[in-house]
């Protein structure tokens, strides 16, 4: 690696003590920062090299007591050495902070409000605790302590490099939980970096409360894409040892930082970009340029062409005047830019997307559309060529180079997964370079293909769950029964960075407390009466490296709830009857059909856990309020025609009224339930009419109110379905119980008592099955 700021030094070894020992030497050798990676520019994104603007407070002890006695007041004017220090020492005064300062003063966070904190910087964590690992790696006897602290001031993390200072690190309470903002602390580094929201070094005296007078730290804050302050980095020592290259090492380390939360959230974008450029380029009736990293535009479209005078090799930035970077910024934020372009030419107003360069494949680029502004819209720009870009009309970039790929850091996620799943599912790979087509706007990627129909939230839910598969982050699927949530959750699954692992589901309502806890975590040899001889593995162990599916999470019991949250904080958990610590790592998926925020209130459900699992929280909508029953109930007939071996069979408009009519308490299940039902009724008839479907559709009235009636509350469950058969039951709801417990028994009787045919032939679920057989009285034989 090669310190880029122009010194020339060169060091080939990466761990923490090398790069904090290589970056000093450079910043001691003049230069502003280190520019090499992995400190600062992310790919993709360039830091830029404006100055780290940087702040040092220092006084001398007779300064401090002089401004506590209120000697100093009326002053700041005058002292030039007064400037810096003054106003911040009179803001703790205001805030009421203490100037002496006690072991135990202010405020501190602890236990799972603590976890709570960090949970919120879950997506780079991380990151920051190896730049917290770098940063108290300090070649110093006395040693130092690295902290991270959020934006209220508190430390979230420490890290130490060893020796005495340890000891007075908590002494001080520099110590994980304690709040250092200035109304506990008066100034300090971490409290003065959040008020001034730059990076800071207090020396010694300079600190508000004498109890740090022995302290020199420096901080400089984290701030997310959208400007947002979110975390302090920070490294305090003895002060004694101060020296003022640290603060420029802290400030570089945050910026990495803040170029991970840019690259995390653009990584989030780009899961969503589609790819199908040539179709983009030609649909596209304005000017549309497609512009790759750094900056290079690789196409326009004839608009483009025609308007700009594109000929050859450009930069976006002679092109329109905006910069690379200034464009991914725009992209990530949905902004549009307005520009004049470089020389003060016709102003456009700019509009930037994230694309793929490939469909299914991982290098982006950016799509540009620009949008005339004013009058003199129609005049054309000049475009300059740059020198090493390429032709616009050499090769076509839908395949990336590694350069390009690489330059951008992605890792090939969305591609890999996607591939994967096309060849479980058999169906070909995607030409890269498709023609236009409708399916370019309108199909959805695999694999989010299974879940059929076009309804706009169902489809808003699909596009959210595709931005966030890629990551790491938990996902909560909180809808009613029947709609489709394990369905997602495969898809997730198939379009994750653990495509390749295990997707393994649990359903834990359909289990006892005890059994679920032996399900999930495993149990060693005689755990327990009835136990394997040779023990079990349990679920997360065989989720390892893939993803955890747990259905009806609101039903795990709170003792099991608790390990669960500490598998999902570090991955560590034992077997039941067994002591030995285990490791696994998954990517969860829970889901609920209940009202979890109700199970939260009502203390069932634990609110830190809730918390945790927090990462995406995505409801498909119930059957009865969606827009395209018609379509979804086609798209699932052709399904099962083609399951059953027969030809797809249309719905004639009376079905489809008695259909629209019912209220669909078992949603897309129940569906797809009436619709296996009316298409062995119909008898190979190349119409359904009503006579096909059951009773409770068929044979009823349109109720005139069924349509005006309004929507339940949704996330309960459905009483036609969980509900016990009480005499109070809903008429409506006793004919589809019935329905359902029919097709159970046919099921079964189909395949010869084997249950899992029954499942794969009901479309559910093995576990529901059995849940529902028990719901229904219906013996089954045993599990086996
Ligand atoms: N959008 C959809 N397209 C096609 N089939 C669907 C869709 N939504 C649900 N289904 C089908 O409906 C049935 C129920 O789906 P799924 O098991 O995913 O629902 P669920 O919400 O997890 O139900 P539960 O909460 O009862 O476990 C399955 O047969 C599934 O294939």
């Amino acid at each position: 690696m090669t310190c880029q700021a122009g010194c020339g030094h060169r060091t080939l070894k990466v761990g923490p003590g090398a790069l904090w020992a290589s970056w000093m030497r450079c910043v001691r050798l003049g230069q502003k920062h280190w520019a090499g990676p992995p400190l600062l520019s992310p790919p993709g994104f360039h830091q830029d090299s404006r100055s780290l603007g940087t702040l040092t407070l220092s006084a001398s002890p007779l300064l401090w007591e002089q401004f506590l006695v209120g000697a100093l007041d009326g002053e700041a004017g005058l002292r030039p050495e007064l400037r810096s220090i003054l106003p911040r020492w009179q803001r703790s005064r205001s805030l009421g902070a203490p100037s002496t300062g006690q072991p135990d003063e202010g405020p501190s966070v602890g236990g799972l409000a603590l976890v709570e904190r960090r949970a919120r910087l879950e997506p780079v964590w991380d990151e920051l605790g190896g730049m917290l690992e770098m940063l108290s790696a300090a070649p110093l006897p006395s040693g130092r302590v690295a902290l991270l602290a959020d934006r209220e001031g508190v430390i979230l993390a420490m890290r130490s490099s060893g020796g005495d200072f340890t000891h007075h690190a908590d002494y001080v309470r520099l110590v994980e939980g304690a709040c250092w903002d200035e109304a506990s602390r008066g100034t300090n580094a971490i409290g003065t970096a959040l008020a001034e929201s730059s990076a800071v070094a207090v020396v010694g005296p300079a600190h508000y409360a004498q109890r740090h007078h022995g302290l020199v730290c420096y901080a400089a804050p984290v701030h997310d894409p959208f400007g947002a302050l979110v975390a302090v980095l920070d490294v305090t020592g003895p002060a004694g040892a101060a020296d003022p290259l640290v603060l420029v090492a802290v400030a570089s380390v945050a910026h990495a930082a803040e170029a991970r939360l840019r690259e995390v959230a653009w990584a989030r974008v780009a899961a969503a970009a589609r790819g199908g450029l040539e179709s983009r380029l030609s649909r596209e009736d304005g000017p549309v340029l497609v512009v790759e990293p750094m900056g290079r535009v690789s196409r326009v479209n004839a608009a483009a062409r025609a308007l700009l005078g594109a000929q050859g090799p450009m930069s976006v930035e002679s092109a329109l005047g905006v910069s690379w970077r200034a464009l991914t910024d725009a992209a990530l934020r949905g902004v549009a830019l307005e520009t004049r372009g470089p020389a003060q030419g016709p102003a456009w107003r700019v509009h930037s997307e994230a694309v793929r360069t490939a469909e299914g494949g991982s290098a982006l680029a950016v799509l540009v559309r620009l949008e005339p502004l004013g009058a003199r819209a129609g005049h054309a720009a000049r475009l300059e060529p740059v020198a090493g870009a390429e032709s616009l009309d050499a090769a076509p970039s839908a395949a990336p180079t590694p350069a390009s790929s690489s330059s951008w850091g992605m890792p090939p996620r969305p591609e890999a997964p996607a591939r994967a799943a096309q060849e479980r599912s058999g169906g070909a790979p995607r030409s890269p370079t498709r023609g236009p087509g409708p399916a370019d706007t309108v199909a959805p990627p695999e694999p989010w293909a299974a879940l059929k129909g076009d309804d706009p939230r169902h489809r808003a839910t699909l596009r959210e769950a595709e931005r966030f598969a890629p990551t790491s982050l938990p996902v909560l699927l909180l809808s009613e029964t029947g709609t489709g949530k394990e369905l997602l959750a495969r898809a997730l699954h198939a379009a994750s960075a653990v495509a390749t692992g295990p997707f393994v589901a649990v359903n834990c309502g359909a289990l006892s407390p005890a059994l679920l806890e032996s399900e999930l975590f495993g149990h060693a040899p005689g755990a327990f009466t009835g136990a394997r001889v040779g023990g079990a593995e349990g679920k997360l162990a065989a989720a390892d490296g893939g993803t955890l599916f747990l259905d009806e999470l609101v039903e795990m019991p709170p003792a099991l709830q608790v390990l669960l949250l500490r598998v999902l904080e570090d991955g560590s958990y034992s077997r039941v009857g067994e002591s030995r610590m285990r490791r696994t790592r998954f990517r969860l998926v829970g889901a609920t059909c209940r009202d979890l925020d109700a199970a939260v209130r009502a203390g069932t459900f634990r609110s830190d856990l809730y918390f945790r699992l927090q990462g995406a929280v995505l409801r498909l909508p119930p059957l009865r309020e969606r827009t395209d029953l018609p379509e979804l109930a086609q798209a699932l007939l052709a399904r099962l025609a083609e399951e059953e071996g027969v030809a797809t069979p249309g719905l004639s408009a009376a079905v489809l009224a008695r259909l629209a009519a019912h209220r669909w308490p078992g949603n897309v299940r129940e569906l797809k339930t009436v619709l296996r039902l009316a298409l062995v009724r119909a008898g190979g008839a190349p119409v359904l009419e009503v006579e096909a479907l059951p009773p409770i559709l068929g044979s009823v009235p349109v109720p005139a109110v069924a349509q005006a009636e309004p929507a339940p509350t949704p996330l309960v469950t459905p009483p036609a379905l969980s509900a016990p058969r009480e005499p109070g039951m809903s008429a409506a709801a006793r004919p589809l119980r019935e329905l359902e417990a029919r097709a159970i028994q046919e099921a079964l009787a189909l395949s010869g008592g084997n249950v899992a045919q029954a499942a794969r032939h009901l479309g559910i679920a093995r576990s529901t099955l059995y849940r529902m057989a028990e719901r229904f009285g219906i013996t089954l034989p045993s599990r086996g």
